[in-house]
């Protein structure tokens, strides 16, 4: 079977490109399995956040259903202690800016109470504010009033609110749902008025009115509980925001935006974005949080990309695949350079031994094996062709002259002579001591008979020259033309035969069959 030769650099490329390939196929996987990871860890991120934030939002909310609580269980000579109470709730707290009683002031006692608190809080005025303006006093004194009665922590901005009494109708609505429900009502996005009235102060708060129920009515009916007042949570939702950043910190970062889906939210519905925030571009997650009376959704956004260490580990891994693609073409390559050394250097003695198996050591010229193939071969071809055999007269005498060596360099020079005459195609060998044989391309017992003579003469010119000696040699020889149904044999012995005819009519002699 013959064996295919693929250029020399066919394997390292083949190998390099494989590796390459494989590496590509790496890249992509572990690519495609960090971007799956980051969505995982960006919505597991979003639910946390949201839990945490959920988590914050209905603890103040607690905290300020325990105030509520507060004038729902204490009578009411000792709301004053309003003040004792609060700031231990308050602890657990870092987005309630204040913390308000609310109180229900029936008209004909408004002026009343205003003059008991103001002996209470030096300077105390009953306000509202109407159309962003502050109006001192009530503009109207026939209806009911829910009036500031108390407010901590009381820190400057606070007390300034002492006294407020809102006018709104959005109040009344919160008022009427409180009544309806029992249970408290948070408020859509609003400015708060510790930070002031101006229309270029954000809305960051939102107000969480807890109801606070007449304790001794024993009516349990929601529509007609008697309703003394309310306990508002003042919530800055930065604060929050805040909180939750602090919390995790050290996480990846992710854009936020919240949006108030509840009642009266069409005018402020986002409650709270951040500048980086995209509704466009990255991953999204949309996420609900549950409060009282409405729902806020809290929507996160993240570039959809990668890492920068995720970018280098990827980087190192294609690094790490390009090199060891390099290295297995190289590899690949000193093989393969070592087996084609190796295969031409064995292609090469297989050819030296060949020509060994059918040389003659001394004289280089074919040898017995080579002569018998190749008259076999040439009589079944029956190819047009004719056969000398050559004989040294009186090659002992040579040898016992002049030494076996000399005897040795006439042998050789003897075929050297030989071939130089034949052609290539010829075949000259030597097929015993001092025999030797030709196998020649010719045409008839005529072309035959002159090569021979022309071999004979080449031998017989040339002077043998050793040391002081100068001799010359000479050589008898038998021909045959093959012809058709003659055997190697019959060819060998007709050979034979005239080689003999021409030692015996003298040596130095052609003979050739008829
Ligand atoms: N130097 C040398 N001599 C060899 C070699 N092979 C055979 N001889 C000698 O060649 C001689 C051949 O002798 P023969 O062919 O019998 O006779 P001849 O002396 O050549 O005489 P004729 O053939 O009758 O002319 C012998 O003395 C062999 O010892 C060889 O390889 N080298």
């Amino acid at each position: 079977m013959s064996k295919i030769n693929f250029p020399k650099y066919t394997w390292p490329v083949a190998v390099f490109s494989i590796g390459l390939v494989a590496t590509l196929l790496v890249v992509a996987i572990a690519r495609n399995y960090q971007i799956h990871a980051n969505k995982e860890s960006f919505h597991h991120g979003a639910q946390q956040r949201t839990l945490t934030l959920q988590s914050l939002i209905d603890s103040d909310i607690h905290i300020l259903g325990s105030a509520a609580n507060f004038f729902y269980s204490t009578p009411s000579e000792l709301w004053d202690n309003f003040d004792v109470f609060t700031p231990r709730i308050l602890e657990y707290s870092m987005a309630i800016v204040a913390v308000e009683w609310l109180e229900r002031i029936p008209p004909n006692k408004l002026d009343t109470r205003v003059e008991a608190l103001k002996k209470r809080f030096p300077g105390f005025q009953a306000h509202t504010v109407i159309d962003r303006q502050k109006v001192i006093g009530f503009h109207d004194k026939t209806t009911e009033k829910f009036l500031v009665a108390d407010i901590m922590p009381r820190t400057a901005n606070n007390m300034n609110l002492l006294g407020f009494y809102p006018v709104q109708e959005r109040f009344s609505r919160s008022v009427e749902s409180m009544e309806r429900t029992g249970v408290a009502v948070v408020s859509d996005r609003v400015r708060l008025l510790q930070d002031g009235t101006h229309s270029t102060i954000d809305k960051t708060g939102v107000l969480v009115y807890h109801p606070v129920f007449d304790a001794n009515n024993q009516d349990k009916t929601a529509q007609n509980k008697p309703l003394i007042g309310s306990v508002i949570g003042v919530l800055r939702i930065t604060d929050y925001i805040s909180e939750v950043l602090r919390k995790f910190e050290g996480h990846r970062p992710l854009n936020l935006k919240i949006v108030d889906t509840g009642f009266e939210a069409e005018d402020a519905s986002l409650l709270y974005t951040n500048e980086y925030y995209s509704d466009s571009k990255g991953l999204h997650s949309r996420n609900l949080l549950h409060l009282p009376n409405r729902v806020w959704e809290v929507h996160y956004q993240a570039e959809d990309k990668l890492s920068s260490d995720q970018v280098l580990a990827l980087s190192i891994i294609a690094g790490a695949g390009f090199l060891l693609s390099v290295l297995m073409a190289t590899i690949f390559y000193v093989l393969d350079s070592h087996r084609l050394v190796i295969s031409r250097r064995l292609a090469d003695r297989t050819q030296q031994l060949e020509q060994l198996v059918h040389q003659d050591c001394l004289t280089g010229v074919a040898n017995r094996r080579k002569f018998d193939a190749t008259i076999s071969l040439w009589v079944a071809a029956k190819k047009s062709f004719g056969l000398l055999v050559l004989d040294v007269d009186r090659f002992k005498s040579i040898n016992d002259t002049y030494g076996h060596a000399i005897g040795d360099e006439v042998l050789k020079t003897i075929s050297y002579l030989l071939t130089d005459q034949c052609r290539t195609k010829d075949i000259v060998a030597r097929i015993g001591g001092d025999e030797l044989a030709v196998l020649c391309h010719v045409n008839s017992d005529r072309e035959l008979c002159q090569l021979a003579e022309v071999l004979r003469q080449q031998v017989e010119r040339n002077p043998f020259v050793v040391k002081e000696h100068r001799f010359r040699v000479q050589l008898s020889i038998g021909g045959v033309f093959y012809r058709n149904g003659m055997t190697e044999e019959d060819m060998h012995i007709q050979a034979d035969r005239e080689l003999y005819n021409a030692k015996r009519s003298g040596r130095n002699q052609v003979s050739i069959a008829a």
